[in-house]
């Protein structure tokens, strides 16, 4: 029988706070009155007077796997409720489940399924839901679960309950969109209640919608680009996670947009996914800090 793996020995904390002085200090402190060594450390504030203090610190602790409880409970008496912090700690080890959410559009769907496989993307992709059959040959051949869900403007409600019963059966604890041509209710996000992460197909606010190449072309643009931002009841209006632009000539076309839209694309949501994962993305209001 094989030993139960321990639950690692490193994790990463993330803070958010009123900035004042020796926040730091008394994080530092803790971690070395516990014994811990700091590997990693890096912090933002939005304004010295007064602003948001924003973390991430990559820690290593013997024993840490069997003393989370403890040790979380002790962080939170002797530090974050004195200096009112919003906080969380990852465990290195323990990849994020994470559900992908597809069309027709195969480009970022495979790029991911990809990735993972490669070991780029520490996470496990218990199930894909897609509002079509195109893509489940696809998921099958990376031996992922592909579930059909249609939408149409009459069963949107019913068609939203089942995907949030699907991903919180699988214990999903975030989802991607992968050019999911469907907009997803103020009520999905709340029922689901964990992040969602989209790949917008313009270097927004630019061209918001569902056709941004073709706008793209019709305005004449010389650069087209790709948005991931997490994904909110206004349309394309989340934090930005991460962006990129590629340069285009007045010899494109809308296909041809298209066609070097989607290397973009591809890029640029598993940029963002992967800084997720890695919990170096800390949401203020409606902008981020990625670290
Ligand atoms: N609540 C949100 N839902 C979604 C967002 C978002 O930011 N907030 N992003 C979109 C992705 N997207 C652009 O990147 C997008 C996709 C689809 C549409 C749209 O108009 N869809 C129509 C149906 C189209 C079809 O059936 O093919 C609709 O939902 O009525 C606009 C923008 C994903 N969801």
């Amino acid at each position: 029988m094989t030993a139960v793996p321990d639950v690692p020995n490193t994790a990463t904390l993330t803070i958010s706070c009123p900035d004042r002085q020796g926040i730091v200090a008394a994080v530092s402190q803790f971690l070395h009155n516990h014994g811990a060594n700091i590997i990693h450390s890096d912090q933002h504030s939005t304004d010295p007077e007064g602003g948001t203090f924003f973390m991430r610190m990559e820690f290593h602790l013997e024993g840490l796997g069997r003393a989370r409880e403890s040790f979380e409970r002790a962080f939170a008496q002797v530090v974050a409720e004195p200096l009112h912090m919003s906080w969380q700690i990852s465990y290195a080890i323990q990849p994020k489940r994470m559900a992908v959410l597809v069309s027709r559009y195969d480009h970022c769907f495979l790029d991911l399924l990809w990735r993972k496989r490669r070991g780029e993307l520490n996470v496990e992709i218990p199930l894909v839901i897609s509002n079509h059959e195109d893509l489940r040959r696809d998921a099958e051949m990376f031996g992922v679960p592909f579930h059909v869900v249609p939408v149409t403007p009459g069963n949107k409600a019913e068609a939203e309950a089942e995907q949030i019963r699907l991903m919180h059966e699988a214990g999903v604890e975030f989802a991607v969109l992968a050019r999911y041509m469907q907009i997803l209710s103020g009520e999905f996000l709340r029922a689901f209640g964990r992040p969602v992460v989209n790949i917008h197909h313009s270097f927004l606010p630019a061209f918001v919608g569902a056709n941004p190449y073709r706008a793209a072309f019709n305005r004449g643009v010389k650069l087209i680009g790709a948005t991931s931002h997490y994904v909110t009841e206004e349309l394309d209006a989340g934090p930005i996670i991460a962006q990129d632009v590629v340069p285009v000539t007045h010899r494109e076309t809308p296909e041809t947009l298209m066609r070097l839209g989607r290397d973009v694309e591809r890029q640029v949501l598993a940029r963002a996914v992967k800084a997720h994962v890695e919990d170096r993305v800390l949401v203020h209001g409606n902008k981020t800090v990625v670290f």
